[in-house]
């Protein structure tokens, strides 16, 4: 017979959804290494031209994989934002806690930014293979189970974790 979950018809609970919640903590996580690239340099949380061209590299990679350009924006501008709470709130903490300040300042657009592009890839295949559940009832459950195993793997605290529920709020 078939191992589990293998049969005809089942969709593994691991991919589609699931999948995007994990590289949307991935995502969340480097967010940490944006914050303190960017902690006591002057350099804005908010970066509107980068954002542009995040949501540009997205529309044109999208199509080929089958995702529709609006849903996909759409997703996006939510890890965008999910992505700069994470950052504010760092960045509050940071300064009420000179202590915790992160003592290594990655290198945002030679470390970070390519790292953030590989998600990308890994966000918008986990969207394509959400088609098939994206009209289905199982999805949010899916969506749900990856996001706490993603988040529990991770030990995310409060902030992370908001900022997840936010990152992939319009994914299912
Ligand atoms: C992550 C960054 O910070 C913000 C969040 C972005 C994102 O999530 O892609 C893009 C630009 C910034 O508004 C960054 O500057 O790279």
């Amino acid at each position: 017979g078939q191992p589990a979950g293998q049969g005809a018809g089942v969709v593994s609970v691991r991919g589609g959804p699931a999948a995007v919640a994990e590289a949307s903590a991935e995502r969340l996580e480097l967010a940490g290494e944006v914050a303190a690239a960017k902690y006591g340099t002057g350099k804005p949380i908010d970066d509107p031209a980068r954002e542009r061209d995040v949501l540009r590299d997205v529309a044109g990679r999208a199509g080929g994989l089958g995702v529709g350009q609006r849903r996909a924006a759409a997703v996006f501008r939510d890890q965008i934002e999910a992505n700069k709470a994470v950052q504010r709130g760092l960045h509050a903490y940071w300064d009420a806690h000179p202590e915790y300040r992160p003592v290594h300042r990655p290198d945002l657009a030679r470390e970070v930014r390519p790292a953030l592009d590989r998600l990308t890839g890994e966000l918008l295949n986990g969207l394509a293979a959400t088609r098939a559940a994206h009209a289905g009832p199982s999805c949010s459950a899916r969506l749900a189970f990856g996001g706490v195993r993603a988040a529990q793997v991770r030990h995310f605290d409060a902030l992370h974790t908001e900022a997840l529920v936010r990152a992939v709020r319009s994914v299912c």
